[in-house]
């Protein structure tokens, strides 16, 4: 335990991390180890295209892959645009990482460097050309639209706080006349396709990797599925492990994981930690 993290304050998550980090030792080749990106593995900042993951998080994952049954990159982002800020491709130890994009619906594996993505649907198209004038109609002209393909996020960071939150219910209509999903985040509004979500994403990959346990480390609303998913998956007798990556814009994680980091900085350092113990130099 380094002095920047801290377990969460409950008993019983203190011992369900503890047991559930003993199997992590005593089975490394059984666990699957899945991160979100933003907020995560890398520092929230206000420039999207700059938000690089934490090398000491990267350098420990490198040596994880070495011994763990499965990483996994589970985010937000497309594909691309986690591998062109995390720096995985072709790094050693990541042989076999799978990086799970845009919430689930796209995938890459790193043992054929192939992008699996389905088509860009139609309603996100028909947003993409309608969003400008809907922006300036409600008053929003200020808001940052990125645009990934599969979904659209209208970011306000850096603008008046409260815009976020006046934004919702017209966005929530938007999205129910179009078909789309909401997906609310840090200071950022996604508008994306029905029908998948971080935690079926994780289900699938812990189906498919034979997982005997799961540890998950995330920090924000779209995380939650994913949270949900090892909660479902321990009543089924497979060991879970949650991280939060906490921060003072989202605590709906703190209560509910096993242990609380204070942001991607301490996230690195367990993740050091954990490959100090499974990989000794
Ligand atoms: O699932 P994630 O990996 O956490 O991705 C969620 C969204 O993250 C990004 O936005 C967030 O990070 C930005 C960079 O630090 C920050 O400026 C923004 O305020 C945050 O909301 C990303 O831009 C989105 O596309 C992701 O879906």
């Amino acid at each position: 335990m380094t002095a920047s993290s801290r377990v969460a304050a409950s008993g019983e998550a203190a011992s369900r991390a503890a047991a559930a980090r003993a199997s992590v030792v005593a089975d490394p080749a059984g666990t699957l180890l899945a991160l979100d990106f933003d907020g995560t593995l890398s520092h929230i900042v206000d420039d999207p295209t700059r938000a690089y993951a934490h090398p000491d998080s990267v350098e420990a994952l490198g040596r994880l892959g070495s011994v763990l049954g499965q990483l996994a990159i589970i985010t937000g982002r497309p594909v691309r645009q986690a591998l062109d800020l995390g720096g995985f491709e072709g790094r050693a130890g990541l042989e076999r990482l799978v990086i799970l994009g845009q919430y689930g619906a796209e995938r890459w594996d790193a043992a054929d460097g192939r992008t699996s993505e389905p088509d860009r649907p139609a309603a996100v198209a028909e947003l993409a050309s309608t969003l400008p004038d809907w922006l300036v109609e409600h008053g929003a002209q200020d808001v940052r639209i990125e645009d990934k393909g599969l979904a659209i996020a209208l970011h306000t960071r850096g603008i008046d706080p409260r815009l976020l939150d006046e934004l919702r219910e017209p966005v929530d209509r938007l999205a129910a006349a179009l078909g789309l999903a909401v997906e609310p985040g840090r200071q950022v509004i996604e508008l994306r396709g029905l029908g998948h979500d971080k935690g079926d994403a994780l289900l699938a990959l812990a189906a498919e990797s034979g997982a005997r346990q799961v540890i998950f480390g995330g920090d924000d609303l779209g995380d939650l599925p994913a949270f949900a998913a090892v909660e479902q998956l321990r009543t089924q007798g497979v060991g879970g492990l949650l991280l939060c990556s906490a921060s003072a814009e989202q605590d709906a994680l703190v209560a509910r994981a096993d242990i609380v980091l204070d942001g991607p900085d301490a996230v690195a350092a367990w993740l050091q930690e954990l490959a100090d113990e499974l990989v000794p130099a």
